[in-house]
């Protein structure tokens, strides 16, 4: 987990973009378990200028790319749920198999939710239309962007920590957003660096279902029917 979050915070900090702490040193405890050792940030009290967010985050995104496609050099956790990241050229396979149809498994293998689980794969069998006319390219993502790992430092200047990164669409940044707080400046400031891409509003709850299935199998029924109207609301319109 440490391995992650160390290469993950290193990649972010080789963007130049947002502040992030510098990861120095991971490694195995002699007693077990782990460590991680990084920069300390001191936080600044306000809770930042959303529009400078925005722009940074917006940044981070330009300037992380990958050669390797939709992925990362090393998989990591989202909340505790493991999270795969191998290599793909193809964006919807990627989401497909490593981000939807992981949480769907886990849901089935945890709560024997097969109606979740159908309905889900149904889903991912005829949301290829979603993505027509969009130009997708892997972009280094936070990956768990809420606002508890959102802060400010000293200057007031964005910090974002605790990722799990990979590189994917960018619209897909945005699938925490509901625990986010995300205003209209953060996004206009955003989409004057990565311009919004056609058919983004049809992709928002798409994105939004990954962390929200995640929800469902970390936190349980309570979130069921959040990600299940989503796939409901999908299914009625493809
Ligand atoms: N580099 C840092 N400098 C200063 N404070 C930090 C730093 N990293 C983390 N913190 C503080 O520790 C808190 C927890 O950090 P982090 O979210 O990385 O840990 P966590 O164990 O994953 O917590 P959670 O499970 O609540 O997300 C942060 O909200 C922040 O207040």
């Amino acid at each position: 987990m440490f391995e992650g979050e160390a290469i993950g915070l290193n990649a972010m900090y080789n963007t130049k973009s947002v502040r992030v702490p510098r990861p120095f040193k991971y490694g195995p405890l002699p007693t077990g378990g782990s460590f991680i050792i990084m920069e300390f940030i001191e936080f600044g009290s306000s809770r930042g200028n959303q529009s400078i967010l925005g722009k940074r985050l917006a940044e981070m995104h330009k300037a992380g790319k990958s050669e390797k496609g939709f992925g990362f050099d090393v998989d990591n956790t989202i909340g505790s749920t493991p999270q795969t990241n191998s290599w793909s050229s193809d964006w919807i396979v990627f989401y497909s198999e490593h981000r939807l149809g992981y949480q769907l498994k886990l849901a089935l293998k945890r709560f024997g939710d097969s109606e979740i689980y159908e309905k889900g794969q149904q889903l991912i069998k005829k949301m290829q239309p979603l993505f027509e006319a969009a130009v997708i390219e892997p972009c280094l993502l936070h990956g768990d962007l809420w606002s508890g790992n959102i802060s400010t430092d000293k200057n007031g200047d964005p910090v974002i920590l605790d990722p799990a990164c990979y590189y994917g669409h960018n619209e897909a940044e945005f699938g925490m957003s509901w625990c986010a707080g995300f205003g209209g400046s953060f996004y206009s400031s955003y989409f004057e660096v990565m311009p919004k891409q056609p058919g983004f509003e049809n992709r928002k709850d798409l994105y939004m279902l990954y962390h929200y299935l995640n929800h469902y199998n970390l936190f349980g029924y309570g979130y069921r029917s959040s990600a299940m109207s989503i796939i409901d609301s999908y299914l009625r319109m493809l």
